[in-house]
């Protein structure tokens, strides 16, 4: 079966990577590859390489071997600011917001790395709220809000391939929607987005495929409209 990711554009392309923190060998060998506008999500049990995959990307890892493509650009072997310039953002599972600092501030803070960013006002009209909320402290703000606020600042500085770790960890449901009805925008606008999540039921509302990943190793490509079909198959991998 030709991958969905061939027959258009390929925009991140990741050939036999293998990371490591120190000694640790926790990447085995990863390899997929996402299309230009895409939303595709890596998922798997807890501690099969997901998050590792992603700070990969990031050149996050103490140490890593193999080929992560971007736009014809290898990423192994470049500076995190560097990679950060050919366009990628992230939006680690903590969030990373600045407590101190106000809304407004955290969104003004990433440098501008490539042009065809949002402005300050798009941003605010993806999320009103935010706009609402933009003089408030970072440690004033709800979970929702934060991230939020996590994904909004990273559309200022140009990324079109947004890298997302678990999303809706630890939010109510209603906020899970709005995080979801922002994903489903943001894919409208053209954005490609690699999405670590759990919330199964969440990612198949947005995504257009998985890849499921078991002990460092990309070992199933699921297409989002084959997940009732290949429904046993996906609980085996995910332990449910
Ligand atoms: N900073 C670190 N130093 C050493 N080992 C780590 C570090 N971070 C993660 N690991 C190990 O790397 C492996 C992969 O972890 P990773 O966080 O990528 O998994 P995951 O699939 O994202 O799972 P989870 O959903 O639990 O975050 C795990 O065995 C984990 O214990």
């Amino acid at each position: 079966m030709p991958d969905a990711a061939t027959l258009t554009r390929t925009l991140l392309s990741v050939r036999d990577l293998h990371g490591f923190y120190g000694e640790s060998h926790v990447l085995h060998g990863v390899n997929f590859q996402v299309a230009e506008g895409e939303v595709v999500t890596l998922i798997g049990r807890n501690g099969v390489g997901k998050t590792t995959t992603l700070r990969a990307i990031m050149g996050l890892l103490d140490r890593q071997q193999g080929s992560i493509q971007v736009a014809g650009t290898e990423l192994v072997g470049l500076r995190p600011d560097k990679i950060a310039r050919v366009g990628i953002g992230y939006v680690p599972d903590d969030r990373g917001i600045f407590a101190s600092l106000s809304v407004e501030e955290n969104l003004m803070l990433p440098p501008v790395v490539k042009q065809g960013g949002l402005t300050v006002e798009e941003v605010y009209g993806l999320f009103p709220r935010l706009k609402e909320r933009r003089k408030s402290q970072g440690t004033k703000l709800s979970g929702g809000e934060q991230q939020m606020l996590s994904i909004a600042r990273i559309l200022r500085t140009g990324a079109n391939l947004l890298l997302l770790d678990e999303p809706t960890e630890g939010l109510a449901p209603v906020i899970v929607q709005q995080i979801g009805d922002i994903i489903r925008q943001l894919k409208a606008k053209g954005f490609t987005i690699l999405l670590v999540e759990q919330n199964f039921h969440f990612a198949s509302t947005l995504a257009d495929r998985h890849y499921v990943m078991e002990d460092g190793k990309v070992v199933d490509m699921i297409p989002n409209d084959r997940l009732e079909a290949e429904a046993e198959k996906l609980a085996r991998y995910l332990g449910v």
